[in-house]
């Protein structure tokens, strides 16, 4: 009907519906027919580089013989899609399906599945797409009355048809035979898809808004203010004295040249947690003293009643579920093991009470937010820490630990407003800071910094560690050490 089509391999002949006597498809996909000479006869095809996936193809009777040969029909049927699709004794096929374009990998891709009660062919291969390989299944269903009952998967039970899934690949492929050639009641649409990238501005066109629904405009809203997030974060300008710090303390992203040139062994764990070059004398002689001592656990609570009796000043960890809490106790008293951590979010489950020496309490709390426990236990650990924050005597300072990477949340900021409210001294730690680049984390302190209004309680400056790489460590140790030094009991 519509003239010659050419594709790589083949060329292919539009005929019209009422002359062919072959296969007649109807579905989506970049589809022809071809001519075989030898056999004389047209063939359906439906073309290389087109996924078929949940396209249905209506077939119009064409009769096949069964017997000799049977097995190898199927298989060809399936290689080629469509091609000859018969065998005989009044079977006709009734559908067929296929999940890919099926250009075949294997040599011996098929297996034909007979099932005589339904007289039912199933054959099974390996397709090729273009974007994946997948299995294909092509179902020849025979029917004892000759008639064709085509049940196309894409009409619901009235006989609706349903959105085709498929059009929108095959509107995406280059080589579309435009017009249906074997009587489609339904021609392919023809619509040209616009890539958008949403990051690219230039990229916009004027009529985006005006054709999105309401979906797609919330999505775009929220990629916009994603953006302007991240643009805002990247505007932020450090303070000198925070990149210096930053500079000091190797934080950030380093490699590991940079710190063997620095003087670090990178074979010790939390290397940048080491004097460069130093004797365990140095060593002892620069380090705090209450850190040196042994990390002893001592009581762990469930329950507020099962809270030890306040002996000693505490400083407790909190944060949200895996920001580094168990982990950075470890790292500040070099005791690796004595806090179980684990990769897993809501690890540690209970109050945590670990004594150094008889100076000073260090406290692992439950973290918040997103874990692997139910609602309601998490809801527990919550009201647990924040009772335990409120009412804990003892309690001297709350290290409120930060994902550098990811920034403050809405229930950090939840508890900073308890415990401005109780009048507990707390201070921002921002954790993981190997994960990001240098400058990132300069410009996460500057934003809490900016953010956080100065209170009582909020004891400044924010500290940046990394547990990982013992960056910064030694600071926050240094800060932290005051407590155990100033604190009367
Ligand atoms: N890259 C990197 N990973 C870290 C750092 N600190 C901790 N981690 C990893 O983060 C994961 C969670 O660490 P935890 O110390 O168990 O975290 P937590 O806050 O105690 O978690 P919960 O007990 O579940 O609340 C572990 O896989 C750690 O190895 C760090 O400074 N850098
Ligand atoms: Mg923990």
């Amino acid at each position: 009907m519509s003239g010659a089509v050419n594709s790589k391999r083949e060329r292919m002949t539009q005929t019209s519906g009422s002359d062919f006597k072959g296969v007649r498809i109807r579905g989506n996909g970049k589809e022809g027919i071809r001519k075989y000479k030898s056999e004389n006869v047209e063939r359906r095809w439906v073309g290389e580089g087109v996924r078929a996936k949940d396209s249905i193809f209506e077939l119009e009777s064409r009769k096949f013989d069964v017997g000799q040969g049977e097995k190898s029909r199927a298989v060809n049927l399936g290689r080629q899609m469509k091609r000859k699709t018969d065998t005989g004794l009044g079977n006709k096929i009734e559908s067929l399906s296929s999940r890919s374009d099926l250009e075949l990998v294997n040599r011996k891709p098929f297996h034909l599945k007979k099932e005589y009660g339904e007289k039912k062919y199933t054959v099974y291969g390996v397709g090729r797409s273009r974007r994946n390989r997948e299995r294909a299944d092509i179902v020849v269903t025979s029917t004892s009355d000759g008639q064709l009952k085509p049940k196309p998967r894409n009409k619901d039970k009235n006989g609706e048809l349903l959105a085709d899934k498929s059009r929108k690949r095959v509107v995406n492929c280059k080589k579309v035979v435009g017009e249906d050639s074997v009587g489609s009641d339904d021609p392919p649409k023809k619509r040209k898809r616009i890539r958008i990238n949403p990051y690219d501005i230039s990229n916009k066109r004027i009529d985006d808004d005006a054709a999105a629904d309401d979906s797609t405009k919330v999505k775009v809203v929220e990629k916009k203010s994603e953006m302007s997030k991240n643009a805002q974060f990247r505007a932020i300008k450090p303070s000198p004295s925070i990149l210096s710090f930053v500079e000091d303390n190797l934080l950030g992203r380093r490699r590991l040249i940079e710190l063997q040139r620095a003087g670090y062994n990178t074979q010790l764990p939390a290397s940048l947690d080491n004097i460069p070059f130093s004797t365990s004398s140095v060593r002892e002689k620069i380090e705090e003293n209450v850190f040196r001592s042994k990390l002893e656990f001592f009581a762990s609570a469930k329950v507020s009643t099962s809270f030890p009796h306040p002996q000693l000043p505490e400083i407790a960890f909190a944060g949200r579920s895996n920001v580094g809490k168990s982990s950075l106790l470890n790292a500040l008293t070099r005791q690796w093991g004595v806090v179980w951590t684990s990769d897993k979010p809501g690890f540690t489950q209970s109050i945590n009470f670990f004594k150094l020496a008889e100076k000073l309490s260090l406290v692992d709390l439950p973290g918040y937010g997103f874990a692997y426990a139910k609602e309601e236990v998490k809801d527990a650990w919550e009201e647990l820490v924040k009772e335990y924050v409120s009412t804990r005597s003892s309690l001297r300072r709350v290290c409120l630990l930060i994902d550098t990477k990811w920034g403050m949340k809405p229930r950090d900021h939840e508890l900073i407003e308890l415990m401005e409210r109780s009048r507990k001294p707390y201070q921002i730690v921002l954790t993981k800071t190997d994960t990001i680049s240098p400058i990132d984390v300069a410009r996460r302190a500057m934003q809490i910094q900016e953010n956080l209004k100065p209170s009582k309680s909020l004891v400044e400056p924010v500290m940046m560690v990394s547990s990982k790489s013992g960056a910064g460590i030694r600071s926050l140790r240094t800060v932290l050490t005051s407590i155990a030094r100033l604190t009367k009991f």
